[in-house]
């Protein structure tokens, strides 16, 4: 048995070097919006009750240790996608949070941004942007290099899958280092794309004073737990 999960609040977490960040509505606490303006007792109180889907989501994650290499300790989803209800509400608070918010695309990242992204555009009406590994696409391409906390990799998109102003949300299991997100949102802007937001399930606590993400926030759901229980 290892120790309970060490957040279970959904968080929004900013690049230190922000100078200007959009204005984004608060999620829904409960299933139920936030309390009006003129209830601000209410309103604080719902702020701090955690969402108690959060977790049901932070225990359906599975945690190994050494995996793939000595001393990652790996944040295995696939054990969450086993219980259908757990994984409808990771993407219902996804679609919670974006949907009235005017997102043309999702762009999923590589291999597991691909299990969540499509789920939550379909339900806010949105396209879905795979953003996959190097010699995958058939078509023209864009390259993004960036490092991981074990190697190196390369994302690259579809020349036209977004269209210049576009707003897009980036969709993964995890952020780390914030390296692959950052490549994503490199990307997209490239192509003249509104990067939004990036969404994550889970966000690993020791990086988060150090994300690398270009200005953008960082919506994340759960917080790593450092063993399994
Ligand atoms: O914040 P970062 O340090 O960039 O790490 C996060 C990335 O690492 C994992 O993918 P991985 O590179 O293992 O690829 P995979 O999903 O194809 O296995 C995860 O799914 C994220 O995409
Ligand atoms: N600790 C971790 N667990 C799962 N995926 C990851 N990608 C980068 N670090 C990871």
């Amino acid at each position: 048995m290892g120790e309970e999960a060490s957040c279970n609040t959904v968080t929004v977490m900013e690049a230190a070097t922000n100078a200007k960040q959009p204005q984004l509505p608060q999620p829904k606490e409960n299933g139920r919006a936030a309390a009006a303006a003129a209830e601000p007792v209410a309103e604080a109180v719902a702020a701090a009750v955690p969402d108690p889907r959060l977790q049901g989501i932070s225990d359906a994650i599975r945690v190994v240790p050494h995996f793939p290499k000595e001393g990652i300790m790996f944040n295995d989803i696939t054990t969450l996608l086993l219980r259908p209800g757990v994984f409808k509400d990771a993407v219902d608070l996804f679609v919670e949070r974006y949907r009235g918010m005017r997102i043309d695309a999702v762009a999923g990242i590589e291999a597991r941004g691909f299990i969540f992204g499509p789920a939550t555009a379909l339900a806010i009406g949105a396209k879905f942007i795979p953003l996959r590994k190097p010699r995958k696409l058939p078509g023209e391409v864009i390259s993004e290099k960036y490092v991981l906390e074990y190697g190196t990799d390369c994302l690259q998109m579809h020349v036209g899958a977004i269209e210049a102003t576009e707003r897009v949300i980036i969709v993964d299991d995890l952020v780390a280092t914030g390296g692959t997100l950052s490549a994503a949102i490199r990307l997209l802007e490239r192509a003249g794309a509104d990067v939004v937001e990036c969404a994550c399930l889970i966000g690993l606590p020791k990086f988060k004073n150090f994300y690398k993400l270009n200005g953008k926030p960082v919506y994340v759901l759960v917080e790593s737990r450092e063993s399994d229980k």
